[in-house]
């Protein structure tokens, strides 16, 4: 058994599996591509890919439990347990449709041909099951010397797949890696072609690029690269701005602060941040998410001075949610240590520990409701009524009273007697 230090063991037993299965069958099996890399490279792996000598519908007809994810290209799913393995024929691409995918594909029955059509050495690289490593194209040694490279002829690569300059550029900022000087040349002289490829397609890998190691030298490859105008995507990235390394510094696992920065950095609003990431085609969670981050910092800039700070913040984070409120006082907090006036220093030192204070959320947490307002008052129903509740709440969130029912009618008496 081949032992596999990235990879989860029972995703890696189950793979291995399917591989000896299809050698008994008399079929050539590797792993292949990203997990190949990723475990030489000592980063985590998350799927395992197999290619095979096997045709499509040979491999259907060994397993049991199989999907024809995309078998008019070779590729079929083998279900093993509960994990999922895509298994690829060995094939050769025809001509492109788009600069997207092949019209027509060809399936060959040598490894090499197969690893020849693949986009870098590093991805090009096949695991035997008994550990033996097929590396034709030097992919281990760009790996050692941190270089993403073209399998051949770089600008041939990307014509096939234009979404493929993109991923240079990814693997280069998540990896760290740079990028060989024939593979930049080809990217710039195909770069036209990025029109072709989906938004989607193009987001997934922005996403990818964010959540790596230096974002900040990606977002700069990408800026010099003139992909995304070709793309015509919407990209803010501003070079001159002395924000944008310090996305960097931000933990990958906070990979929305991390957004919120960029476009806070690129001196986007919360609406045109919103506008921009629907463009981007992100889901709405994650671009609400990353607007309400910004909205926080809207209303901070807009704090009066003159009123208590804590009920001011504590109505922010009661209006926005406490993880948009914490997300942005973590980033005020980045943003501080390059620009002063982000966040006024009494909220940057206490908001986290008036946000931690905090008791109730809700107005049905209050030990008042409405129809005790209506009794008291004998007047009739409106927006008066959510207003006075609303005020009590961020007065009791904030502990400026306590939350017990006879304090909270004097202050209902209170705030309507004088008119507040
Ligand atoms: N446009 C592409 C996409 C993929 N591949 C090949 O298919 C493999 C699997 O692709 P994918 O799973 O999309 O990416 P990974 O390389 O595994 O990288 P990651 O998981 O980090 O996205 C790649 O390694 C590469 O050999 C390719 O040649 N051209």
């Amino acid at each position: 058994m081949v032992r596999w230090k990235q990879a989860d063991t029972a995703m890696a037993l189950h793979s291995e599996e399917v591989i000896i299965k299809l050698l008994e069958h008399g079929f050539e099996a590797y792993w292949v591509g990203g997990c190949v890399r990723d475990e030489l490279m000592g980063r985590p792996v998350h799927d395992m890919d197999i290619t095979t000598s096997a045709l499509p519908e040979e491999v259907v007809s060994v397993f049991e439990r199989t999907v024809p994810t995309g078998i008019q290209h070779g590729t079929v799913t083998v279900l093993c347990r509960s994990y999922a393995y895509e298994v690829t024929t060995y094939r050769v691409e025809g001509a492109y449709e788009n600069h997207r995918r092949p019209a027509e594909v060809e399936f060959v029955r040598d490894l090499k041909e197969d690893l020849r059509r693949r986009d870098f050495t590093i991805n090009a690289i096949a695991k035997a099951v008994d550990g033996m490593i097929v590396d034709p194209y030097h992919g281990m040694e760009d790996l050692e010397k941190g270089i993403v490279r073209c399998v051949g002829n770089a600008r041939s690569r990307f014509q096939e797949d234009a979404l493929r300059m993109v991923r240079c550029i990814r693997f280069a900022s998540v990896f760290g890696f740079r990028i060989a000087y024939r593979t930049w040349k080809g990217l710039l002289e195909e770069r036209d072609n990025i029109s072709f490829v989906a938004m989607e397609r193009f987001r997934v890998e922005l996403e990818k690029l964010m959540e790596g190691r230096r974002p900040s030298r990606g977002l700069r490859l990408l800026h010099r690269s003139g992909l995304p105008a070709n793309a015509k995507i919407p990209f803010i990235y501003k070079p001159d701005t002395d924000l944008i390394p310090i996305v960097d510094e931000i933990p990958m696992e906070q990979v929305v602060i991390r957004w919120a920065l960029l476009l806070y950095a690129c001196g986007l609003s919360a609406e045109e941040a919103h506008r921009v990431l629907r463009q981007w085609t992100f889901a709405n969670i994650i671009r609400e998410q990353i607007a309400d981050i910004l909205s926080v910092g809207e209303e901070v800039a807009a704090l009066n001075i003159h009123s208590p700070y804590k009920e001011q913040w504590i109505s922010i984070v009661l209006k926005y949610g406490r993880e948009a409120a914490e997300r942005w006082l973590s980033m005020a907090g980045y943003i501080s240590s390059k620009q002063s006036g982000v966040c006024p220093v009494e909220l940057l030192s206490n908001g986290y520990t008036w946000t931690e204070e905090m008791r109730i959320y809700r107005l049905s947490e209050l030990s008042v409701s409405g129809k005790d307002l209506l009794k008291l008052t004998g007047r009739k129903g409106g927006p008066w009524i959510g207003e006075i509740m609303n005020k009590l709440l961020v007065k009791v969130a904030s502990q400026t009273l306590p939350n017990d029912n006879e304090t909270l009618i004097d202050e209902v008496k209170r705030v309507i007697s004088s008119n507040e």
